[in-house]
C-alpha cells in the first residue's frame, strides 16, 4: 500500500471567487493530468510534512497551516492501493514555479477542469475546495498501471472529523 499526500493552496480570486494552485502533472503516475501538489510520503515523515516538501519540490511555494480535508482509499482489484491525505491551506507564500515533475497554475475553483483529472477527483474535490471534510472509497479494476484502470465504485462520507493529519 502507498501512502501518499495532495496538498490544494488556495488564495482569494477576487470577485471571481477563490483560485486553487493545480498542477499539471509532467510525468510518473497520473502524467498529463491536473491535480494538487503531492506524492508519496519518504521514511519517518508524517503526511503533513510530506504536503509541505512535496509541494515546495514541485511547484516552489511555502505552504504552512494545513487543514486535513480528506482521507481517500484507492483500491486496484479489490486490494488497497493507495492511501492519500488531502490538505489545504491558505497560507502560501512564494510565486509557483515549474520543476521537471509539474507545471503549475492559479486556477478559479469554479473553472477547475475535472475532465482532465482522475475520474474520481470530481466526486470529492469540489466539496474539498469549498471547506468540507470527506473519508473515501475508489474502487478500480483492470490491472496496473492505476492511471489505466476502470474507475466503477466509489462510497464518500462528508463532514467527517479528520484531526490535523500528523
Ligand atoms: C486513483 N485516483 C486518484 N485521484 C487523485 N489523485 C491520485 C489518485 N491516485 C493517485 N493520486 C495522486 O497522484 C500522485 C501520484 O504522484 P507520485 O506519488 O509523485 O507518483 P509518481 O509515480 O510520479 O512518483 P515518484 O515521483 O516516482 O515518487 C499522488 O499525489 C497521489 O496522491
Amino acid at each position: 500500500m502507498i501512502e501518499t499526500t495532495l496538498c490544494f493552496p488556495l488564495r482569494d480570486g477576487g470577485d471571481d471567487g477563490d483560485d486553487v494552485l493545480l498542477i499539471e502533472k509532467r510525468r510518473g503516475l497520473g502524467e498529463g493530468w491536473y491535480n494538487g501538489p503531492g506524492g508519496k510520503l519518504e521514511s519517518g515523515e508524517t503526511p503533513q510534512e510530506c504536503a509541505v516538501r512535496e509541494t515546495r519540490e514541485e511547484v516552489g511555494l511555502e505552504v504552512r497551516d494545513l487543514e486535513k480535508a480528506g482521507e481517500l482509499t484507492f483500491l486496484l482489484d479489490g486490494e488497497e492501493h493507495t492511501r492519500c491525505h488531502v490538505y489545504r491551506t491558505r497560507s502560501v507564500t512564494g510565486e509557483p514555479s515549474a520543476s521537471a515533475e509539474a507545471d503549475p497554475e492559479w486556477v478559479p475553483v469554479d473553472d477547475v477542469p475535472y475532465d482532465r483529472m482522475w475520474d474520481d477527483d470530481h466526486l470529492w474535490l469540489p466539496g474539498v475546495l469549498e471547506g468540507a471534510t470527506v473519508v473515501g472509497e475508489f474502487r478500480f479494476e483492470g490491472g496496473e498501471p492505476l492511471d489505466e484502470a476502470e474507475f466503477v465504485a466509489h462510497d464518500l462520507e462528508w463532514d467527517v472529523p479528520l484531526g490535523n493529519g500528523s
